[in-house]
């Protein structure tokens, strides 16, 4: 008797790779948002008096509803009760609603306006967060940067939210298959994000000649209109998987929050979050200020354009070489024929050399941070490919915490060195911007899909928003710290490419100290309890 085997979406590699491509597309959009102002920190002194401490508490702003009002506890409580689909849509609604007011808080219809004034007015300090000694704003931040944080903190709520839900909806998709090459390629196309935003921020901004910094922002606003769109389509997706299987992915395992004692007894699960707190802590906030760290430690003279047309194809003849670099790269991952995989390596390599070469003629900044996401597009899946078959997350931890350490002193030591050698600092700049790329491949693809070896799968949306709870306390504090620490030790110092970058640097280094030693501690429990975090996930 022949049986008929029921195949749902899932058990379509193509229809679960599409699933994977709307919400990481989703994801991408949202990567571009977070750091839009981030290659323009110089600008938004310059254009709206935003000094470094104003700009790294609206930087911190992002995570603050998430950390003192617990939103991402509720974002994961959200999550196991309503599902993948539903929490998928709402995160996108709430990121674009966020993004909408950021962008109102720099364009020049909020300069003179009644809120300006009331902003300017109030809430220097809002007693009940004062009380706790975290204020989300201080006494005489421009009005602008506070109005923009409150629009990035409702951004941040649904960005985060999203990041839970994405690596729930890829364990329920992709569990027992390809999971880590699938986190890592969501992970990919979030790191080609970052990307493309140091590219096009500035580029909107400086369109046509005339500064205008809201323009960055409303890219980024339409780009959140597209991730909602993605999320849409997801949920028709993802519902008809559930008509198929016959699960209500909302009825079954209901959270409680007893669940949340299986979590926090876990010792494996605390050590993998605080490392997560410390190594996240030393990537994202030094995202925010790295391209201008770079034209403060770098002499670059920006060529003469002869016109406007003439610079803009040059930044899209550069952005469509870096796609190359990404796209041959990452489809070499999914080559099974040597030669073919050879051949996208060596395109993308190619690409990459040439990539670098105009950013060195173009004499920018911004494009030559730009690298520093592409290596982790193009090794990020091979090592969550390497995880699933091989294992060895413990010790890709460490390594890529040691590689953390060495790049961040680099910058603080080495490249000041340079700062006379037009050659010299770049050629610097890019290999040690390189192998932070690399590092940040390495945690990323072995800590995310570690996550599901330490907690019970109905527990994992919870587990994911703690952690990233944990993460969100060091992506608050630090963008703030790094901008304090430059104000101190920069006193006097109006240029807002004359600063040095010493101290804020040392900083982070220290917590990369800190992430190598917990790495150790974690690889020993993972020894001594079995807790297969050296194994691979598909046996
Ligand atoms: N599937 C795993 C997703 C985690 C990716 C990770 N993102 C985060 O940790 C976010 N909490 C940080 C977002 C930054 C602030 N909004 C990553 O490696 O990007």
């Amino acid at each position: 008797m022949t049986q008929e085997i029921q195949k749902t979406l899932r058990d379509s590699a193509a229809m679960r790779w599409t699933a994977l491509l709307l919400l990481a597309l989703a994801m991408f959009c949202s990567y571009i948002f977070m750091d839009i102002l981030s290659p323009i920190k110089d600008l938004m002194q310059e254009y709206r008096g935003w000094d470094s401490t104003a700009f790294g508490t609206m930087q911190g702003s992002e995570v603050f509803l998430n950390v003192f009002v617990f939103f991402l506890i509720f974002a994961g409580i959200i999550l196991d009760k309503m599902g993948v689909r539903f929490t998928a849509v709402l995160s996108a609604a709430v990121m674009l609603t966020g993004a909408i007011v950021k962008w109102y808080a720099v364009t020049d219809y909020f300069t003179g306006s009644s809120l300006e004034v009331w902003f300017n007015n109030n809430l220097n300090y809002i007693p009940v967060f004062d009380e706790l000694g975290v204020s989300p704003f201080y006494e005489g931040m421009p009005a602008s940067a506070k109005f923009a944080a409150c629009g990035f903190m409702i951004f941040g709520c649904g960005c985060e939210m999203a990041g839970i839900t994405v690596s729930r909806g890829i364990v329920k998709w992709f569990k027992g298959r390809e999971m880590a090459l699938a986190m890592g390629s969501e992970m990919a196309l979030a790191r080609l994000g970052v990307a493309t935003c140091m590219i096009f921020s500035p580029f909107f901004a400086k369109l046509g000649g005339n500064i205008s910094v809201s323009r960055s922002v409303a890219f980024g606003v339409v780009l959140m209109c597209i991730a909602l769109i993605m999320t849409i389509v997801y949920f028709f997706m993802d519902k008809k998987l559930d008509s198929q299987t016959g699960e209500a992915e909302e009825k079954d395992d209901p959270f409680k929050i007893s669940d949340l004692g299986q979590i926090l007894t876990s010792s494996g699960f605390w050590l993998v979050a605080l490392l997560c707190v410390l190594y996240y802590s030393a990537i994202f906030p030094f995202q925010k200020y790295a391209v201008n760290m770079l034209q403060c430690n770098l002499t670059l003279v920006e060529p003469s354009q002869d016109s406007f047309w003439a610079s803009s194809s040059v930044t899209i003849v550069q952005y469509v070489i870096m796609l190359v670099v990404a796209a041959a790269g990452f489809a070499s991952n999914f080559q099974k024929v040597k030669r073919n995989q050879l051949i996208l390596l060596a395109i993308s390599i190619i690409s990459l050399i040439t990539y670098c070469y105009m950013g060195y003629m173009r004499q920018s900044a911004e494009s030559i941070f730009a690298v520093f996401p592409l290596l982790a597009v193009l090794i990020t899946p091979i090592l969550g490919s390497y995880v699933d078959h091989k294992g060895k997350a413990a010790s890709m931890l460490i390594l890529g915490s040691v590689l953390l350490i060495a790049c961040h002193l680099t910058f603080a030591f080495i490249l000041p060195l340079f700062k006379d050698s037009a050659v010299g600092g770049i050629i610097i700049a890019y290999a040690t911007i390189l192998v932070l790329g690399s590092s940040f491949s390495l945690v990323p693809a072995s800590l995310w899909p570690s996550v599901p070896k330490l907690v019970d799968a109905k527990v994992i949306g919870s587990a994911y928003a703690l952690i990233f709870w944990i993460q969100n306390i060091g992506l608050w504090l630090f963008p703030l710290l790094i901008g304090k620490v430059l104000d101190k030790s920069n006193p006097g110092v109006t240029d807002p490419t004359k600063f040095d970058y010493t101290a804020p640097l040392i900083m982070l280094a220290s917590l990369g100290i800190a992430a190598l030693l917990l790495g150790f501690v974690l690889k020993a429990v993972d020894k001594k309890k079995g807790l297969g975090l050296e194994e691979p996930n598909i046996k």
